[in-house]
């Protein structure tokens, strides 16, 4: 087994600022866990915490219910793999993966199964003679991969680890990864700025900010039920459109209005936004949920907006419009289906069940 429970976690480098604040997290035994979020947001602290390599200043860890606080790295029972690999120079694969086991005293027989075994899974037998220098980034990746695997950790700790790759590459070892994880009785916890990387690989994703964690939920509930302005923005590329809007409530039924053209609210969050009446709130919706109509009568969920530029990716186009007083931005993806043209208006309609709402003040999910 290998639970972790991270319980009110902080980490000060100085007195005057947190790397890491108040944060908590229950991880189960064998769950593959992101951490996500802008640089500096405090992944590595947190991570580098977890491995007994970094001191917690406040809070406490467990790992299956002991209290590793003060245990040191060597005794977790957990590997690390770095984004610059960190494979010794001088020493050949080989050498790099049975390094760690001959230090613990492991017997040659023993250490010779274990780096077969792992080579075969790794498909990189035929690598173990060579130095790190004749390596591709992927190779070393494999090997970095099957240092840690040798030890047979209860705990994998990952640091943007293909951050260093090309794209093709990255997609390929991404499902290595996620495959290597279905085979191994060990628990995941993976650090990247990549948003494609969390949602593909992710139990669970926490999304971090400033030291905090922004919300810790599944990559559906990340993208289909955002906390916060923040984790909406975060996640999605392009990201989710946010405008500023009242709310009007009416016989109607509920609507929001954005530079006088309403748009009405259909979804379950009708209930909750009724309270904001005729005040300000933001409104979101993702560039998927948007369509373009030519049809300048329909009026109901429409909005007017002018397109200025389209990114086209072959498989889909983004469009990138202009609307109302403020010029604001509004970006619809969506797959090439009628000529739209530049510098014409056109009416967007918005997808009543399909927007998030977000109070001004304070950002969070209505
Ligand atoms: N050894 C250190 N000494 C002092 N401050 C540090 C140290 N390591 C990190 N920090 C600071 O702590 C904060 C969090 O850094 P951390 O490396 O955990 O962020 P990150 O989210 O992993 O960033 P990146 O994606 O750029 O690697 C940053 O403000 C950083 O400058």
């Amino acid at each position: 087994m290998s639970s972790i429970i991270l319980k009110n976690i902080s980490k000060q480098y100085y007195h005057d600022s947190y790397a890491v604040r108040d944060l908590s997290l229950e991880i189960k035994h064998k769950e593959f866990i992101v951490l996500v979020g802008p640089s500096g947001c405090g992944k590595s602290t947190t991570l580098r915490m977890i491995a007994g390599l970094e001191e917690i200043t406040e809070g406490s860890m467990y790992i299956d219910e002991r209290e590793v606080n003060s245990v040191e790295a060597k005794d977790r029972n957990i590997a690390i793999v770095f984004q610059d690999y960190a494979l010794y120079p001088h020493m050949n694969v080989y050498n790099n993966m049975a390094f760690g086991l001959k230090m613990k005293k492991i017997k040659r027989n023993e250490i010779k199964d274990k780096i077969e075994k792992t080579t075969e899974i790794l498909d990189i037998k035929n690598l173990l003679y060579r130095y790190p220098s004749q390596l591709s980034g992927g190779e070393k990746q494999r090997v970095a991969l099957g240092r840690a695997m040798v030890k047979e950790p209860k705990v994998f700790l990952l640091d943007e680890p293909l951050s260093n790759l090309d794209a093709g590459l990255k997609a390929r070892m991404r499902l290595e990864i996620m495959e290597l994880h279905k085979k191994l009785d060990a628990t995941f916890i993976y650090v990247t700025h990549d948003q494609t990387e969390a949602m593909t690989m992710a139990d669970r994703i926490a999304v971090m900010k400033d030291g905090l964690v922004m919300q810790f939920d599944t990559p559906s509930n990340i993208y289909n039920k955002p906390d916060n302005i923040f984790v909406a923005k975060f996640i999605g590329s392009p990201q989710m459109n946010v405008f500023e809007v009242y709310v009007q409530c009416g016989k109607n039924g509920v609507s929001i209005v954005k530079d006088g053209e309403a748009v009405s609210v259909n979804n379950a969050d009708t209930e909750r936004i009724k309270k904001y009446s005729n005040k300000k709130i933001l409104a979101g919706v993702r560039p998927e949920h948007i369509k373009i109509h030519n049809d300048n009568n329909s009026a109901e969920n429409f909005l007017s907006a002018k397109l200025y530029i389209k990114e086209n990716l072959g498989h889909e186009i983004y469009y990138h419009f202009n609307s109302g007083k403020d010029n604001s931005d509004i970006i619809v993806r969506t797959i090439p289906e009628m000529d739209v043209v530049n510098n014409h208006e056109y009416r967007l309609w918005i997808n009543p069940e399909k927007m998030h709402f977000f109070d001004a003040e304070n950002g969070n999910r209505i």
